[in-house]
Formats: C-alpha cells, structure tokens, sequence
C-alpha cells in the first residue's frame, strides 16, 4: 500500500510513546502534572511530555527532510522558572525508551527534548504532508489512572492517509476479539488503518493482527453508546436520550483540535463506520490545526447513522426552542 513505511513507522512511535506513558501512570507522582493555561484549563503531565518528543524523534529519524508535524503540546510552560526538573525527568524518561528500543544509538540533552517538543508546531492545511499527534489524549483519565490513548495520523493534502490508536489500559476482552494467543489482559490494545486498507487491532506486546470491523447492529436499543467522561465536553443530557454509538457535544464555543480526532476518524472509518458533524458532513482535517463544524461530532456505523442524526436534529431542535 502507498503509507505502508509511515505506517510502519507510526506503530512503532505509538507503541514506544504508549510504553513512556504506561511507565509514569504507574508512578505517578503529584509533580508529574501540571495545569496549563488558557481558556479550557487542562493538565498536562510529563508523559504528554515525554510521548510527544518520542513520536516526534522517531518520526524525524525515519522521515527527514519532508518532516511536517501538528501535535498538542509545546515547551513554554517548560521553559519558564520552576520546570527544569520537570525536564530532567522527561528527558530521562525519553531516554530509556530510546535506549530500550536500541534503533537509534543517541542521548538526548533536555535542550534536544525542548526543541523536539517545539517541532510539532506546524499548522497542517490542505497542501503536502503532515503528521497531527495527541501525545495523550484524555489526560484527565490518565491522571485518574482510567482509560487514554497515543493518537498518531498522517495527513495528505488534507485527507487523513493512516491512523494509529495505542491504548495501553484497553483490555483485549473488550474489544470483543478472540485472541488466539491468550495474551494477558493487561496488554492493552493498537488499532491501525491505512485508507483503503481497513482496521487491524493488534496486542500492545506483540504483533498477532487482527481486522475488526465496526458493530453492524441495525437495532439502536442493542447498541452501545460512548461518551465522553468530561460533562464539559459533551451535553450528556443531549446524549442521553439516544442510543447510538459516540457523541461529543462540547460546551460554549469551544472549538475542536484534528489532533483529538484524526486517528480516531480513519481507525472508524476503515472499520466500516461513518464519523460526520451533526449536519452530517464529513469532518474536514484541511483547514489548519482546528476543526470548524456544525455543533458536534457523531460517530456510529451506516445502518444506524441516519436515525441517529434525526434523532440529534431533533434534540438540537428541542433544546433551541427552550433556550433560543
Ligand atoms: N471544554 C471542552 N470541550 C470539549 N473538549 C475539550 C474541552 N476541554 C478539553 N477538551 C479536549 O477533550 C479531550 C479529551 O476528551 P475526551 O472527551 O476524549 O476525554 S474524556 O472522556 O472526557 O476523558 C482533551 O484532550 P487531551 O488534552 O488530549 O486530554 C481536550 O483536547
Ligand atoms: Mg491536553
Ligand atoms: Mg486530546
Ligand atoms: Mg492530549
């Protein structure tokens, strides 16, 4: 297939970044979070850290040149008063990994882990190339020791080409595939596609693949529905009167990230399902590094899709007319 050494190269980044955040949710210490500024204060820990430097060093050795990346975190809370530890410490967590990996035989200095966080700065668009990375994404649920995952897609010309989901707290029962190796739950599981290609899921600590395919339920009373955790960043009372499978209303304006959906888009699309807007658009990944779109996002597989966005039209209508 066209991406086959990008997707190569993108398992084997998510897997290591997934190892590094595996490592500090364990032992996890109060120091290793902190709260970022802005609008939509949000923690970030030194695993966001560590992960997006790891991606973007691998992606940099195995890519360079043509090296384009659009990641969620940057180094300016690191570079101010007060961080240097914070530094030291992602820095010889990226180490290890590196040197546990044994590919690329370098030590990195603090100042090379601020630079390399610095580089995935780009704003994509619809022209070229470009990686777009969630170093971890549901970093609140990784604080609370739950569920996140290393998001990592690529972008051409505007179109995402390849997605790769690490997470590394989903057990393999729950993904309803049989594992013929009767690996430990523990592993925690890898879903990659590759536009036409389809999804494979595979076991964080090995490398028997999978294709999985989304539910074809066509009754919404027997789906699942997903969330997410935050009520900030869904109308869980929009959401809950419905059946489907995942809604994301976010709050008051606030605007979405490619980063938080890139990945995920194509791993659900390969797999057979339909991701829109609630117009029912296609999400569009070229415009930059946010995404516009009409209210939320709804994610479920083809049969269902069209009661599911009559039945958010119709929420979205009620809740105008009680609150115009
Ligand atoms: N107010 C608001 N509304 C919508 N979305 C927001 C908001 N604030 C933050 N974020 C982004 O949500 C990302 C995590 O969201 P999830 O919904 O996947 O996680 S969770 O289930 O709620 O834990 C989270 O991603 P990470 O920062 O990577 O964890 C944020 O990018
Ligand atoms: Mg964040
Ligand atoms: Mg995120
Ligand atoms: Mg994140």
């Amino acid at each position: 297939m066209a991406y086959d050494k990008e997707l190569a190269t993108a398992v084997k980044a998510a897997s290591l970044a997934a190892s590094l955040c595996r490592k500090v949710q364990k032992g996890l210490l109060q120091s290793d979070v902190r709260s970022k500024n802005g609008r939509h204060r949000s923690p970030v820990t030194v695993a966001d850290y560590g992960s997006q430097a790891l991606v973007s060093f691998v992606l940099q050795q195995e890519f360079p040149g043509e090296f384009s990346l659009v990641a969620e975190e940057d180094s300016n809370d690191l570079r101010k008063d007060g961080a240097g530890e914070m530094v030291e410490r992602i820095t010889e967590l990226v180490n290890e990994s590196l040197t546990r990996d044994g590919s690329y035989n370098v030590t990195l200095s603090p100042d090379d882990v601020l630079r390399i966080i610095d580089s995935g700065k780009s704003e994509g668009g619809s022209q070229g190339r470009h990686w777009v990375l969630d170093p971890v994404d549901g970093t609140k649920g990784f604080v609370r020791g739950d569920q996140y995952a290393v998001a990592l897609a690529l972008l051409d010309r505007g179109k995402v080409v390849l997605g790769v989901l690490a997470c590394p707290n989903l057990p393999l029962t729950s993904t309803g595939v049989d594992d013929p190796c009767r690996r430990s739950n523990e592993a925690g599981c890898l879903f990659f596609a590759e536009v036409g290609g389809g999804t494979y899921m595979q076991p964080l600590d090995g490398s028997s693949t999978v294709k999985v395919q989304v539910s074809g339920v066509e009754n919404p009373e027997e789906a699942s529905f997903f969330e997410s955790y935050e009520a900030a960043h869904s109308m869980h009372d929009l959401s809950r009167e419905m059946e489907p499978i995942y809604l994301r209303f976010p709050r008051n304006g606030y605007r979405e990230k490619i980063w938080d959906h890139a990945a995920g888009s194509i791993v659900v699309t390969e797999a057979g399902g339909v991701v829109t807007d609630a117009a029912g658009n296609p999400l569009d990944f070229s415009r930059g590094k946010y995404l516009d779109l009409d209210t939320g996002i709804i994610v479920s597989n083809h049969k269902l899709m069209p009661l599911v966005l009559n039945a958010v039209r119709a929420s979205l209508d009620e809740k105008s007319k009680l609150h115009p």
